[in-house]
């Protein structure tokens, strides 16, 4: 084959590989079989003369009346893609050309690009449809006319209404919708967009993709979401070479195709979830896309031109910002999205959760009535998270029982498809009603606005006929969240773990919340070490010898011999074992841990925990205060031991559970210790190192 190509030109090899691909299988063979090029040229010519006969049959059917075949075989030889009417191949026509045309004169590019599709356009022409070029330069030329190279949609900000579409889809949120509105209110006055890229922070389902979503909305933009997590090649930023077999453009640019307006919100959703591989670093690619000095002629190696990205307004979000690049990081501003309490949950499922499951449904309050308390049971037994999706969900599941309930129930009349029926139930249904709500009517883009939810009800329930069969609305209460979600997933409480000596509950963070982590000890055989499982990291194996240095110091404060470590290993588990854990602020943890074991008693059940320590028993401030004690508050534990130089952050605590808890302040691991015991410890030290309570109520007497 590589002979027979060597000696046909290369402007006939595509017709001459076409011709083959048509020949049955001997005939391929024999030209393979062939050896010389004379033998090989002679048993190739029929196939392409009997391909060339091929199309011009088609052609011939098709009423054209050109039966020239040296003609024909000129203008196949050019590309004619007029005289190459193969339906199997994707062939534009000069109409198409002029389509293109059209489009390359109306899609207002800039000189340079317009001048670069137009060079496009004259290779396409000459291009034989089947050529593996064809394909390409036609999807180039097509994404050149779908960008919306001067396309922008009027931007309408006006911020009192910013405020209500962010009060109408969330629930608090009360930071960050401030933030929010500073932001959109200097860009007004600025009447530019050259500013921080707002960056929203937090732990899954708390809000971050919606809020950035109400931003569009409010400024009248379209929306688009540009996913990163797992990214690791820079060509999924920047956009692959045009050379290889199914290149594309990069994200950036395939979005703004999407949207067709050079002026979209894009949101880069899990930034922290940038990954490096060998192809690049994508990071270093969305730094050009972001940084206004240069990404007004930002230039994807796909469409080989610049683009201005200038206008698009960038929102990103992360669950940590740990993990996302530095030089990154100073180009944003980061707005924190905390967890929600207990109590705010329970707004968010009555007033927006549910209604929109409702509708999602084909569902309406007169059918199904989900009372706080029940989303309150559903809350504490079938989710631990710190957002809301997982609640969405589980209202989801209750909804779509309560539909079968309904489906169930609907009189044999009701038959799908019975537009009698179906009118009738309509009219009967407004005329019951009579009270405004707005049924039938098809909701908003975007959800309805708080208090003023309005349901889709679907026309083929008549609520009259139903509640012949029916007990509406179906009260979704324990019994029924019980049957549809099956037992409770989590207990609350930490139901007596706490309840023996060697075992304290300390207060961790991850990107997606605070967690609650009960630490045991106990003692084994062996030659007297410290074993630490439960994929510990470094730093938390160095604060597990810190801890053991400090008790080995002060071992006479517990009572205990001088080698006290002589009798046997002690082992330290820190569940889950399966997650990889780090960081100092198990310290208090696990030297209240070796202080319990090592004495025999028991840490009060209630106490949870996070600090830092140091040799000499300091103890110092530590991160995720929030989260912790949000989890810590989940968890129903009531008393909070917690480093003083933390004092600052309880402002960000929501008063509704500072009320229900108890916050210790300590500066020293004594301080920790006698928080931790009761009375046994306090006789030990002195009272006047008792750590500041800020609760409002009185600590109980240590
Ligand atoms: N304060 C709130 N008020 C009303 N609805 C909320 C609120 N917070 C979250 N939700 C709802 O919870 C769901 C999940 O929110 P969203 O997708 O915005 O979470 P996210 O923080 O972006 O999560 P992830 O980090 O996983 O992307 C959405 O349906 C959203 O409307």
């Amino acid at each position: 084959m590589a002979v027979l190509m060597f000696a046909v030109p290369s402007r006939h090899l595509a017709d001459v590989v076409a011709a083959l691909v048509k020949a049955t299988l001997p005939e391929r063979l024999q030209v393979l079989d062939a050896v010389d090029l004379a033998t090989r040229i002679r048993v190739t010519l029929p196939l392409l003369l009997r391909h060339i006969q091929r199309l011009k049959d088609v052609r011939e059917a098709a009423g054209d009346e050109t039966n020239d075949k040296e003609n024909q075989i000129v203008k196949i030889s050019r590309g004619g893609r007029n005289l190459s009417p193969d339906p199997e191949l994707d062939d534009d026509g000069e109409d198409g050309i002029a389509e293109f045309e059209t489009k390359i004169k109306e899609a207002n590019m800039p000189d340079e690009a317009r001048k670069a599709a137009l060079k496009e356009l004259g290779r396409l022409k000459r291009m034989a449809p089947h050529m593996p070029e064809y394909s390409m330069t036609r999807n180039y030329l097509e994404l050149m006319v779908d960008l919306p190279w001067s396309a922008m949609v009027k931007e309408t900000c006006n911020i009192s209404k910013a405020r209500a579409d962010m009060d109408a889809d969330h629930y608090g949120m009360e930071k960050v919708k401030r933030r929010v509105l500073e932001y959109l209110a200097v860009r007004q006055l600025r009447g530019d967009l050259k500013g921080p890229i707002l960056c929203f922070v937090g732990p899954p389902g708390v809000g971050k993709t919606s809020i950035a979503k109400s931003i569009a909305t409010t400024l009248g933009r379209p929306y688009q979401r540009i996913s990163l997590g797992g990214i690791s090649d820079q060509h999924d930023i920047r956009g692959h070479r045009r050379t290889y077999i199914g290149a594309m453009p990069g994200r950036v640019i395939q979005a703004l195709r999407n949207v067709k307006a050079k002026n979209p919100v894009l949101l880069l959703d899990e930034v922290d979830k940038l990954g490096t591989g060998i192809h690049g670093d994508p990071g270093a690619a969305l730094l050009e896309v972001l940084d206004p000095e240069q990404n007004f002629a930002f230039t994807d190696t796909y469409l080989g031109l610049p683009f201005d990205l200038s206008q698009v307004l960038f929102v990103a979000t992360a669950n940590t910002l740990s993990s996302i690049p530095t030089p990154l990081m100073d180009r944003m501003e980061v707005i924190h999205v905390p967890g929600y309490t207990q109590e705010e949950k329970i707004m968010i499922g009555q007033l927006h959760l549910l209604p929109k499951q409702l509708r999602e449904h084909g569902l309406t309050p007169d059918i199904m009535h989900v009372p706080p308390e029940s989303i309150a049971i559903v809350i504490g037994e079938y989710t631990r998270e710190a957002g809301v999706r997982t609640l969405e969900r589980k209202i989801g599941a209750l909804c779509r029982a309560v539909a079968v309930q309904v489906a169930e129930a609907r009189p044999e009349d009701q038959a799908i498809g019975d537009e009698g029926v179906k009118a009738d139930m309509v009219v009967a249904e407004a005329e019951e009603k009579g009270d405004g709500t707005q049924q039938g009517e098809p909701h908003k883009e975007g959800g309805p606005t708080a208090g003023e939810h309005s349901y889709h009800q679907s026309p083929l329930i008549n609520l009259t006929h139903l509640k012949e069969y029916l007990d509406l609305p179906v009260q979704v209460d324990a019994k029924m969240i019980h049957d549809v979600l099956g037992p409770p997933i989590f207990q609350s409480g930490l139901s007596g773990r706490v309840s023996v000596p060697g075992v304290a509950v300390g207060l961790a963070w991850t990107p997606v919340g605070g967690e609650v982590m009960v630490v045991e000890a106990s003692h084994t055989g062996g030659d007297g070490g410290l074993t630490l499982t439960g994929q510990l990291g470094s730093v938390m194996q160095e604060s597990a010898k810190i801890a053991l240095s400090w008790v080995r110091q002060h071992s006479f404060l517990i009572g205990l011999e001088k080698d006290f470590m002589k009798d046997g290993e002690i082992h330290m588990h820190f569940p889950a074992g399966a997650i990889s854990k780090d960081g100092p602020s198990a310290g208090v943890t696990i030297l209240t841990v070796l202080v319990s074991l090592l004495s025999q008693r028991c840490v009060r059940p209630d106490v949870a925990m996070t600090g830092e320590i140091t040799l000499n028993g300091v103890v110092l401030p530590v991160g995720g205060i929030k989260e912790k004690v949000m989890a810590a508050h989940r968890a129903g534990l009531t008393t909070l031991v917690l480093p003083a130089a933390n004092k600052k952050d309880l402002a960000d605590i929501p008063n509704s559970v500072l009320n229900e808890i108890e916050v210790v302040l300590v500066n020293t691991v004594e301080e920790v210790l006698q928080a931790a015991f009761d009375e046994g410890f306090s006789e030990m030290f002195d009272n006047d190192k008792d750590g500041e309570s800020v609760s409002k109520s009185p600590m109980s007497k240590l």
